[in-house]
C-alpha cells in the first residue's frame, strides 16, 4: 500500500489486463449499471463487466472522476457512459432511470457500490454525521434498489441487484454508523429477495474485507497500516477479488442465489479486528 492517494489499489492500466476466470462473452448482450462506478471497487466491477461484453452505465457525484473512468474504458474499446447522480436524492435517481437507463434500452444488473463513511468513536457522532452516513448508505442504496425493481417490473424483464456492504457480524470498529446502515441494507435485501422473486429479480450483497482503494484516504495512515493483518489470510484484498465475486453472484452463474450476503473478506468475519480509529488501550493485547 502507498500513501499516494492516486495509487491506492489497482489502476485502469491494471484493471484493463488483470487475468479473469470469466469468458470474454460472459455478459454479452447485457447492460450493467454501477453506482460509485468511478471509485475503487465500482471501477473494477465496471472494467470486469465491460471486458465480459456488457454495456456499462456508471454513476457518481464527481464528474471529473466519471470522465476519467469513461475515457479509460472507452479507449480500451468498452461501451460505457457516465452520469452524475447523487444516490441520496430520489429525484435524481428517478431521472437516471427515466432518462439514460431507458434510452439505453434498460439494464440487467445493478451494482450498488456508492457508499462510504468516516471513522469516529460512536459516542462522539453528531446527529448530522450519523444522518449523513445512514442517508448515504441505507437510504441511497434503497433509492437505487427500488428504482431498478420498478424499472424491471414496468418493462417485464428480469434483473439482478448486488449491494456492496461491509462485514457487519464482527471485527469492524469505529464505524458504527455504517454497521447500522449496512445491516439495514442486508435486512432489506433479504426481505425483497422474497418479495421480488415473482418479478424475476434477485438481490444479493457482497461484504468486502479490507480492500485497498482510494476510499482508504479517509482513514489515518496508522489505522490503514493495520488493515492487511485484520484477517487470517494476513493480507488486504484487491478490487478484482470483489469484482469477480460481484459478477459471479450478479450474473447467470449466480442464477439460483438470492437473499445472500457473501463475505469476501479473507476470513475477517471470523477472526481479526479492524479499528478504523486506532485500537483503544483497553483492547491492547498483554
Ligand atoms: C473487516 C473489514 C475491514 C475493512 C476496513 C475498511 C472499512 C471500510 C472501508 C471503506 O468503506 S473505504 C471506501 C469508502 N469511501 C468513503 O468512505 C468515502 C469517504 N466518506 C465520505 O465521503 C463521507 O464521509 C460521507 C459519509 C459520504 C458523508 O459525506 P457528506 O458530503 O454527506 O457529508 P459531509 O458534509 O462531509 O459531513 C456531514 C457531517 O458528517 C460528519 N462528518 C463528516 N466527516 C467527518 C469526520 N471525518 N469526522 C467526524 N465527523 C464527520 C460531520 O458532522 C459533518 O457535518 P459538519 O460537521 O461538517 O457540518
Ligand atoms: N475499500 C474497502 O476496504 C471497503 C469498502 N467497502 C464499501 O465498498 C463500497 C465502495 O468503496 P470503495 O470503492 O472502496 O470506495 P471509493 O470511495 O473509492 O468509492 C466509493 C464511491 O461511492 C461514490 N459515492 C459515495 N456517495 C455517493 C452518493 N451519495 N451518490 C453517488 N455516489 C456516491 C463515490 O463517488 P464520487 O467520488 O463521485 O462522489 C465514490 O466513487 C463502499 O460502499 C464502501 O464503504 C466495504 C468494505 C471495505
Amino acid at each position: 500500500m502507498t500513501d499516494d492517494p492516486m495509487k491506492l489499489g489497482l489502476d485502469d492500466a491494471a484493471l484493463a489486463v488483470h487475468p479473469t476466470v470469466f469468458a470474454a462473452d460472459a455478459l454479452a448482450g447485457k447492460r450493467v449499471l454501477v453506482s460509485g462506478g468511478a471509485g475503487g471497487i465500482g471501477r473494477a466491477v465496471a472494467w470486469l463487466a465491460g471486458r465480459c461484453g456488457a454495456e456499462l452505465i456508471l454513476t457518481g457525484r464527481d464528474a471529473g472522476k466519471l470522465d476519467s473512468a469513461v475515457q479509460a474504458m472507452t479507449a480500451a474499446g468498452l461501451q460505457v457512459q457516465g452520469h452524475v447522480v447523487d444516490i441520496r436524492k430520489p429525484e435524481t435517481v428517478a431521472d437516471l432511470f427515466a432518462g439514460p437507463v431507458t434510452e439505453a434500452g434498460g439494464i440487467d444488473l445493478l451494482v450498488n457500490s456508492a457508499g462510504g463513511q468516516f471513522p469516529q468513536a460512536a459516542i462522539d457522532f453528531s446527529a448530522k454525521g450519523w444522518n449523513a452516513v445512514i442517508d448515504n448508505n441505507l437510504n441511497g442504496t434503497w433509492h437505487m434498489m427500488q428504482a431498478a425493481a420498478r424499472h424491471w417490473r414496468d418493462t417485464s424483464r428480469p434483473g439482478s441487484i448486488v449491494n456492496i456492504v461491509v462485514v457487519v457480524e464482527h471485527g469492524l470498529y469505529g464505524v458504527a454508523h455504517t454497521i447500522a446502515a449496512r445491516s439495514g441494507v442486508i435486512g432489506v435485501s433479504r426481505a425483497v429477495a422474497v418479495e421480488w422473486a415473482p418479478l424475476g429479480i434477485r438481490v444479493n450483497c457482497i461484504a468486502p474485507g479490507a480492500i485497498e482503494t482510494p476510499g482508504w484516504r479517509v482513514y489515518a495512515p496508522e489505522a490503514r497500516a493495520t488493515y492487511a493483518r485484520s484477517n487470517p489470510m494476513m493480507r488486504a484484498g484487491t478490487t478484482w477479488d470483489i469484482a469477480e465475486s460481484v459478477i459471479w453472484v450478479g450474473g447467470t452463474s449466480g442464477g439460483y442465489v438470492t437473499g445472500e450476503t457473501i463475505n469476501v473478506a479473507g476470513g475477517s468475519q471470523l477472526w481479526g479486528e479492524t479499528w478504523t480509529t486506532g485500537r483503544p488501550d483497553w483492547f491492547q493485547p498483554g
